[in-house]
């Protein structure tokens, strides 16, 4: 997950960098056949020229995308070039037809014969449709088939425009002077209106003019003719303040600046009516019934939605509370019967379960992908459009598309304990990715064969819709009345076949909708940038600092989820398929959300790459660890740390160190009498194991003990564990684990052993890799499956250098820390006999010769120089002095503790020159007052409300407090 090295690997990229889509490749391969011209064929004064003209259009087409609301279009889709030349040439049209130019001499008279010649007096009018071309190009450029419908609406109507003038201009013949065809319609105006009144007459060719006209307007405003009511309607309710939205804001009383932002984070329920409202009344229902049911106000659901969401976040439960109970509350939230006013539909049993349970591991998706998910387009009135329409897709403009204001509340200094001042980083550290599409050509392609599958095999049943996700648009069919599911089901081969991908899954029906969905991979993927996800309005509207952008599922909706509500996370799939990548995203969103003070980490790293870009962070409370032993011992030392918590929270009288944090934080817990201790919030701890099975290697057992006994009490206590392996086979996640981890993330399995192994049910071998996975949060059955949100290395570096920059990792050295003595250990071998001689004579002695180490234990000069460098490795002497004796730095008296130390017995001789890791460390825990433990001393005071310690326990349990700095 961290920096890709060579080393990794064959068949390994080398940068994080994503992998070409198939159809980017497919392009790439195309155009060798076809080589276009490269920048450096044309010769340099081409080239400056160029780079000039490009300089000028990018400056102009900047101040353009600026005008209004802000648009940061693709850099590579821009045509920026073009946009400059319609508005030079509008410039240049307008110098003479409106400022009066045309009299001075060639230019203007070139110009106006140009302008003038070809649209008669209505060349005054190209200037503003010259530069409506120029902003679609500068503002819109990505929007191809929108601009091309510009393009011709702006064209129809020129020469509509031309043809009118020409009628009123008295209709002079082609042959005309100048002057008057100047003063009608022009050569255009001629062309058009003089054969069409020669058949029909003038009045005739006035009125079909006037039609043109009309209908380019409507090209022009993507209006079809059964909209134009409503289009009216919408035009007068805005002019008189009547519009929908207004309606809709009419019962509140009028907000203040900061409500206004609440509006705009919650009241999105609107918005979402229309997609709910299209499965309600299917395709007949129009937009103009649409709106008029929300003139209704008819907030049901919307009123229902919302209280699910404040009721399952603030949840808190008991220790030793399950799974099963967070279920039951969720799914309990969900039976609270909404008020809901007559007439509107109430939202389904299955839809409240959903929704609560999602809500439940807070997880959301975005609002706004409601109404984009509403892009399940109407295919079928689509077809029914008239001509100039059906050219037009009639897909919702799709608000996600603008840039998103940035991450608020949460970007101001806060104060750390030890006031520490702490900025989170900004989120121009993850920029935006480029807009997503609702719609391509490879979606109308499929839409087709689908169809064409069905009638080939005579099914009954339509295509009435789809909603494209980043990796696959899922394809909805709608059956006829008598007409089997199982028809639709058995034609999963030939579905393939005819759409060329064997990546179909069929699912029967949508959750929540009597419709057969056909997931498809899209030739044209897109990647969602973690950035995008953390600005979606799900990650703003909750402050909790576990939340962390997990992706987009298939509908386009943005799709977030609480790590402290999982509770626990496996995440599994093969090599290559996008895990590390979910882990880093994690991590970012972390360090993007939370201070050191709300969110420590432990993270679990054996195969050294994929975590090593996020050493040094003040969220750590250890080193990354690298060593797999060591691992199993620091998830014992979580085991410890959860002991102790519960055993303070129970003296304080919580059940859930949330309750308790919330407690601290008002001022409303009181430590005993005569303690020292200063109360502070616990931060959560989530403990990260890059890969399972190398742990599960070394120690299964104790590991295994560990994970069951963090993931069945933990969650009470703050503490998340988050599982990845690429190995998901039953010895690495074994059936205790899994039944206590019970969220799951499945990316591409190389078996659909593995997917059973992982989500319990097949899936995830089908799935398509680089990011594309299964997520099944706890309490639900059906999972998910969404493109795993993609953050690059330097968005990880300038993030973590933001963090690092800001406070120092303070590492604790009682989490299995990676002990230099270990490698000293290995080093002696089988020398510790020797080893243990040497010390011996040299401290008896105080005299560190080499030649006396000779001489008395009969080794060879090699072998002596090597005993003397282990002894100046472990603080015995000091360096070498050339040909004389070495300092000698241990006494006699101190000689059995050496020597215990390096038999590795307890109660070792470090102490006596500690390495300087350990010294730092030391100075470390110093600076931070972990030297006196005052929660040991309080706790001493107590009875122990639940005694989770044995003998062994007890001396270390203490500092696990030190982990919250108390
Ligand atoms: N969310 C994503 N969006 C786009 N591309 C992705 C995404 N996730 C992964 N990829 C692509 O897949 C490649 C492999 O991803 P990653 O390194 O995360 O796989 P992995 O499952 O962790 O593999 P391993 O277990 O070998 O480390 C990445 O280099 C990237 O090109």
């Amino acid at each position: 997950m961290a920096p890709r090295t060579s080393s990794q690997g064959e068949g390994k990229t080398t940068t994080r960098k994503p992998r070409a889509s198939s159809s980017s490749a497919k392009t790439t391969r195309s155009s060798k056949s076809t080589p276009a011209p490269v920048e450096h064929d044309f010769p340099l004064p081409v080239r400056m020229v160029r780079s000039f003209w490009m300089g000028i259009a990018r400056v102009t087409g900047g101040a353009f995308r600026k005008i209004g609301r802000d648009v940061h279009p693709p850099y590579e889709v821009r045509r920026d070039g073009t946009g400059l030349f319609l508005v030079i040439i509008a410039i240049v049209v307008a110098s003479v037809e409106w400022w009066g130019l045309r009299g001075t001499g060639g230019y203007g008279g070139f110009v106006h014969a140009v302008a003038g010649g070809t649209f008669g007096f209505m060349a005054v009018l190209m200037p503003p449709i010259l530069l409506i071309g120029a902003i679609r190009l500068f503002r819109w450029p990505e929007e191809h088939r929108a601009n091309n419908r510009v393009g011709i609406g702006l064209a129809l109507l020129s020469l509509a425009g031309s043809g009118i003038s020409h009628v009123v201009g008295g209709l002079p013949p082609v042959s005309a002077p100048f002057d008057e065809l100047w003063a009608a319609g022009g050569m255009l105006g001629a062309l058009v209106s003089v054969p069409l009144a020669g058949l029909i007459s003038g009045p005739g060719a006035m009125a079909v003019m006037i039609v043109l006209g009309l209908l380019s307007l409507m090209i022009l405003t993507a209006t079809p003719f059964r909209h134009i009511p409503a289009r009216f309607r919408e035009g007068y309710e805005k002019l008189m303040g009547q519009h929908p939205e207004s309606a809709r804001r009419a019962g509140h009383t009028e907000l203040t600046g900061d409500e206004h932002d609440q509006s705009y984070l919650y009241d999105e329920q609107p918005e979402k009516k229309p997609r709910k409202k299209m499965r309600l009344f299917g395709k007949d229902k129009d937009a103009e019934a649409l709106a008029a049911e929300d003139l209704l106000g008819n907030s049901g659901e919307g009123a229902y939605d919302q209280a699910v969401i404040t009721d399952a976040y603030d949840h808190t439960t008991a220790p030793g509370s399950n799974p099963v109970d967070l279920y039951d509350e969720a799914v309990d939230a969900a039976h609270e019967e909404p008020a809901i006013r007559p007439g509107v539909r109430r939202p389904t049993k299955d839809e409240r379960e959903r929704a609560a349970i999602m809500d439940a591991v807070g997880l959301g998706r975005e609002p706004e992908a409601d109404t984009q998910a509403m892009s399940a387009i109407d295919l079928t009135s689509y077809d029914t459009e008239d001509a100039a329409t059906s050219a037009i897709p009639q897909v919702p403009s799709r608000p996600s598309a603008a840039p998103l204001p940035p991450i608020p509340a949460r970007t101001e200094q806060l104060q750390l304990s030890g006031d520490v001042a702490y900025t989170l980083p900004s989120s121009d550290f993850l920029p935006a990715g480029p807009p997503s599409k609702e719609r391509s050509e490879a979606n109308d392609a499929v839409v087709a064969a689908l169809t064409n599958t069905l009638q080939q095999f005579k099914v009954d049943a339509k295509v009435t819709g789809f909603s494209r996700g980043p990796t696959v648009t899922r394809y909805e069919i709608e059956l006829a009345p008598g007409t089997k599911v199982e028809k639709v089901t058995a034609l999963s081969k030939n579905i393939s076949y005819a759409v060329a991908s064997s990546d179909v899954r069929i699912l029967s029906p949508i959750p929540g909708k009597s419709a057969i969905g056909i997931e498809i991979p899209n030739a044209d993927k897109e990647i969602v940038v973690l950035g995008d996800v953390l600005r979606s309005h799900n990650a703003r509207k909750t402050e909790h600092p576990m939340v962390m952008g997990v992706g987009k599922d298939v509908e386009g909706g943005f799709v977030v989820a609480n790590l402290a509500k999982m509770p626990h996370l496996l995440v599994a799939g093969a090599t290559g398929a996008g895990k590390s990548s979910f882990v880093n995203s994690m991590i970012t969103s972390i360090l993007m959300r939370a201070t050191p003070d709300e969110v420590r980490m432990v993270m679990v790293d054996p195969k050294r790459v994929e975590l090593t870009a996020y050493e040094g962070v003040p969220h750590l409370i250890t080193p990354i660890i690298t060593n797999p032993k060591k691992a199993a011992e620091a998830l014992q030392w979580v085991v410890k740390e959860m002991d102790t918590r519960y055993d303070d929270l129970a003296n304080f009288g919580f059940k859930h160190v949330d309750d308790f944090n919330k407690a601290v934080r008002n001022g409303k817990v009181v430590v005993p009498e005569g303690s020292k201790r200063i109360l502070k919030p616990y931060p959560y701890l989530l403990v990260i194991v890059d890969e399972l099975a190398d742990l599960m290697m070394v120690a299964p057992r104790d590991v295994e003990d560990s994970i069951v006994r963090i993931t069945q009490l933990a969650r009470a206590a703050g503490i998340h564990l988050v599982l990845a392996t690429q190995r998901p086979s039953v010895d690495v996640v074994t059936g205790l684990i899994k039944a206590n981890v019970p969220s799951r993330m499945a990316f591409a399995t190389s078996s659909v052993t593995d997917s059973r192994v992982v989500l319990d049910q097949p899936g995830a071998e089908k799935l398509l890799g680089q990011g594309d996975a299964l997520f099944l949060p706890m309490g639900t059955s059906k999972p998910m499956r969404v493109q795993g949100a993609w953050v690059t290395e330097s968005e990880i570096h300038s993030v973590v250098e933001h963090v690092k920059g800001q406070l120092k990792a303070e590492y604790r050295n009682d989490v299995a820390v990676e002990a230099p003595k270990k490698q000293i250990d290995d080093d002696i071998g089988d020398d510790l006999e020797l080893l243990l001689q040497a010390t011996e004579l040299v401290v008896t002695t105080q005299f560190g010769s080499t030649s006396m180490l000779q001489r008395k234990l009969r080794v060879g000069f090699a072998k002596a120089g090597r005993l003397m460098d282990l002894l100046e490795s472990r603080g015995v002497v000091g360096p070498s002095e050339g040909s004389k004796a070495r300092d000698v730095l241990v006494k006699p008296d101190d000689l059995p503790e050496v020597l215990a130390a390096m038999r590795g017995d307890e109660g070792s001789a470090q102490d006596v020159v500690p390495t300087a890791t350990e010294a730092a460390l030391a100075e470390n825990a110093n600076a931070n007052h972990y030297g006196t433990d005052l929660v040991a001393e309080d706790l001493d005071g107590f009875e122990q409300a639940v005694d989770y310690h044995d003998g062994a326990d007890d001396e270390g349990s203490e500092d696990a407090w030190n982990l919250t700095g108390r």
